[in-house]
C-alpha cells in the first residue's frame, strides 16, 4: 500500500487536563500518515486518484480549531476517525505531540494506529 504523509504539521487547539490549558489554546505538532487506496495516480499522474495532501492539511486544521479534549490519546483517535472517514483511507497513523510541556522534556506525544496496512 503507497502513503502519503505530512510531517510537523503545527496547529493551535485547546488541550490538555490542567485549569490554564483549558482556558489558552497551545501550539501542537501533528504527524500523519494515510495509506492512499489507490495506486492509480502513480500511472495517471492525476492528482483527481490519488488523497490530495492540502486537502488533509485543512481538514486537520479544522478539526483542531473546532475540537477541544483532555487528553492527546482521544484528540489523536478523533483526528484518525475523521480523516479515514474523509478520505476513505484503510489505514492511518496519526502523532500528537506536545511541545516544551514538560520542563527539560523536548517532546511528549501519542501515536495512534488504525485500519489495515493492505500489501
Ligand atoms: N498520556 C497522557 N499523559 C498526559 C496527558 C495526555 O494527554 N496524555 N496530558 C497531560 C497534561 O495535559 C499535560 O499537557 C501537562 O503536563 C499530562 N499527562
Amino acid at each position: 500500500m503507497d502513503i502519503i504523509y505530512l510531517h510537523g504539521v503545527k496547529a493551535r487547539t485547546l488541550i490538555g487536563v490542567y485549569d490554564w490549558e483549558r482556558v489558552a489554546p497551545q501550539v501542537v505538532e501533528v504527524d500523519l500518515e494515510l495509506g492512499i487506496p489507490s495506486a492509480r495516480a502513480c500511472q495517471t499522474d492525476d492528482l483527481a486518484d490519488t488523497i490530495n495532501y492540502a486537502d488533509v492539511v485543512d481538514r486537520l486544521r479544522a478539526v483542531l480549531a473546532e475540537q477541544h479534549f483532555l487528553l492527546l490519546e482521544r484528540l489523536a483517535e478523533y483526528i484518525a476517525q475523521d480523516l479515514m472517514g474523509a478520505f476513505s483511507t484503510p489505514w492511518i497513523r496519526v502523532s500528537v505531540t506536545k511541545l516544551g510541556i514538560l520542563h527539560e522534556v523536548g517532546r511528549v506525544g501519542v501515536t495512534v494506529e488504525r485500519g489495515h496496512r493492505g500489501g
